[in-house]
């Protein structure tokens, strides 16, 4: 027995149970007192010890081992050795203890069996569980490694978008740096189509004011047309030669006019265009402004993923290296293994952010991509649209010197037939002006019946008659002032001598007459709109003339001398 007892002692079963227990967190079971039966003691599901052949059983108690050895090591006492009853009794008492004995032992290994057969299931199902979570472990390192190549994979990927968009940044600002010189040497011929347009508004302007310098001769030429047609009668074939070259110069200025408003209508749409290749270059001004602060908005949006990428590829690294520290404590913690898969969660989103970040500029550098050659259109538009008004200017500027010179020329013929009417109308030339009776009561009807004028085609506006003591005296100039004609109309005949003069001619104007006959009155005249004589008329004429002649690059040098001839 005690041979058979020893491999399964209770006491390091109970120790090893213990440890189990302690280990896998079983809670221990109420404890049933295998003693019970033996000492026949109480307790509530105490069941009463087996009589020995139906005698009531001595209570036999055992602690421990300690008491089944010294049951075993009891020996017979005190009998002598005939003495059988007593040894018998004494046998039998000894038997029924190791029955005793024997049924604890029994009781205590079945008690142990039942114990074992439960502490292995819970074994079995104790490595069932970690045989489970071994395989979890496992399915999530090979997750991970799986996460791991694949956040390789796309650090790579991450890597050569990086290249890329260094590659595409780098394109933008070489085309942004040539647009830059674009631009600026779009804005020097900006400048000097600028310098053009004013200089072409300078000569347009000029040239209205020889178009109305034109038009106060060409109307001073039909004042004069008209004037001599009513002079010379005899004059008439060379008045009708002289309206035909007035009617071509009429036809010439109203082509000059016409010209005049082609011009000026371009010089307006030129004008236009000018404007409008402003606001556009103002806008692709703008539109480049833009594109730089987007430009500078992505360098910083790329050294932002490249930090990030680099955390990343720490952070990468980091956890690899807590992966690999991971794995060989996989066994031992599945804590670790808890916060790598949150720490590779976390890791995922950023790197899912950092992908839709990276999608976010790609996105921007496609549209500053497109903005970038919608710049580039409106440069070439802009170029093109230069290049026309280059061309407008350049065609305005030959019709401009076509006009100059058919105004050059316009004003040389209009010399040419001004001087050559004067000289047939007589280089010297005597006019009459009879003045006025001055307020007098007396001299009322006196006038006409002194001074008449013949009305005879011939005559007309040229002869005087008067009467001297009934006697008629006719007299004849090239041209006869009545009383009634004004300072104008005398005017209107000197200011032709005037022009001579502003041609470049020779020319002498002088009053002649007795005291009193109108001389000063006629040369000088009197204050007062109206009533400016030949002499303040002439010289404002002459000013007038010459300050608009000075535009076609006349130059005139005045002297004044007074004199009074007695
Ligand atoms: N056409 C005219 N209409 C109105 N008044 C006139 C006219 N001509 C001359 N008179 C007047 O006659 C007066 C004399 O004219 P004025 O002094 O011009 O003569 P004169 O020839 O210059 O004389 P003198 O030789 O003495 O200088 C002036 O009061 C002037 O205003």
């Amino acid at each position: 027995m005690a041979s058979s007892l020893t491999p399964r002692s209770p006491y390091q079963k109970k120790e090893n149970l213990g440890n189990v227990r302690r280990g896998m967190g079983y809670s221990a079971p109420p404890r049933r007192n295998v003693l019970s039966a033996i000492n026949n003691g109480g307790g509530a599901n105490a069941e009463p010890a087996p009589s020995e052949a139906g005698s009531e059983a001595p209570a036999f108690e055992f602690s421990g081992r300690e008491d089944v050895d010294r049951l075993l090591n009891e020996k017979m006492k005190g009998k002598s050795k005939n003495d059988y009853k007593g040894r018998t009794e004494q046998m039998s008492e000894y038997i029924k203890r190791l029955r005793a004995c024997i049924r604890w032992l029994v009781e205590l290994e079945d008690g142990y069996l039942a114990e074992q057969e439960k502490l292995r299931g819970q074994i079995d199902s104790d490595n069932a569980r970690h045989a489970e979570f071994e395989a979890q472990l496992s399915g999530a390192l090979e997750e991970l490694k799986a996460a791991n190549l694949e956040m390789t994979t796309r650090c790579d990927s991450l890597e050569e978008s990086l290249n890329k968009e260094k590659a595409d940044r780098l394109l933008a600002v070489e085309s942004y740096e040539k647009e830059r010189e674009e631009r600026e040497s779009a804005e020097a011929s900006r400048d000097v189509l600028t310098v053009d347009l004013e200089r072409v508004t300078h000569e347009a302007k000029r040239f209205s004011e020889q178009l109305k310098m034109v038009q106060d001769t060409n109307k001073r030429l039909q004042e004069y047309n008209s004037s001599l047609q009513q002079y010379n009668s005899n004059l008439q074939a060379d008045t009708s030669k002289n309206g035909e070259i007035i009617s071509k110069l009429q036809r010439e200025k109203s082509a000059m006019m016409e010209a005049m408003t082609n011009l000026k209508d371009l010089n307006n749409s030129m004008k236009n265009q000018l404007d409008s290749s402003m606001s556009s270059q103002k806008e692709a001004i703008r539109v480049k402004e833009e594109l730089r602060k987007e430009v500078e908005c992505l360098r910083a949006d790329l050294q932002q993923v490249r930090e990030d990428r680099d955390q990343s590829v720490a952070q990468l690294n980091t956890l690899t290296a807590e992966l690999a520290t991971y794995s060989e404590q996989a066994k031992k913690s599945s804590k670790d293994s808890e916060l790598l898969r949150i720490k590779a969660a976390a890791f995922e989103e950023t790197c899912s952010s950092q992908q839709e970040q990276i999608e976010t500029l790609q996105k921007q550098l496609a549209v500053a991509t497109e903005k970038l050659k919608h710049a580039d259109v409106t440069a070439i538009e802009a170029m093109t649209g230069y290049e026309t008004q280059k061309e407008t200017i350049k065609d305005l500027e030959e019709r401009l010197a076509y006009a100059e010179f058919q105004i050059i020329e316009a004003d040389k013929l209009r010399k040419k037939l001004h001087n050559t009417i004067l000289e047939l109308k007589g280089n010297i030339r005597v006019f009459c002006r009879v003045r006025p009776f001055l307020s007098d009561a007396n001299s009322n009807g006196q006038e006409e019946a002194i001074i008449s004028y013949p009305s005879s085609v011939e005559n007309a506006g040229r002869g005087i008659d008067l009467m001297n003591q009934g006697q008629k005296c006719s007299f004849s100039y090239d041209k006869v002032f009545d009383h009634s004609a004004s300072q104008d109309d005398v005017f209107v005949e000197m200011s032709q001598l005037v022009q001579s003069a502003l041609d470049g001619y020779k020319v002498c104007i002088f009053a002649y007459g007795q005291t009193g006959s109108g001389k000063t009155y006629t040369m000088m005249g009197k204050p007062g709109r109206d009533q400016k004589g030949i002499i303040p008329r002439s010289l404002e004429q002459i000013f007038k003339t010459s300050q608009s002649l000075e535009s076609q690059g006349w130059k005139y040098c005045m002297q004044v001398n007074a004199g009074n001839i007695q």
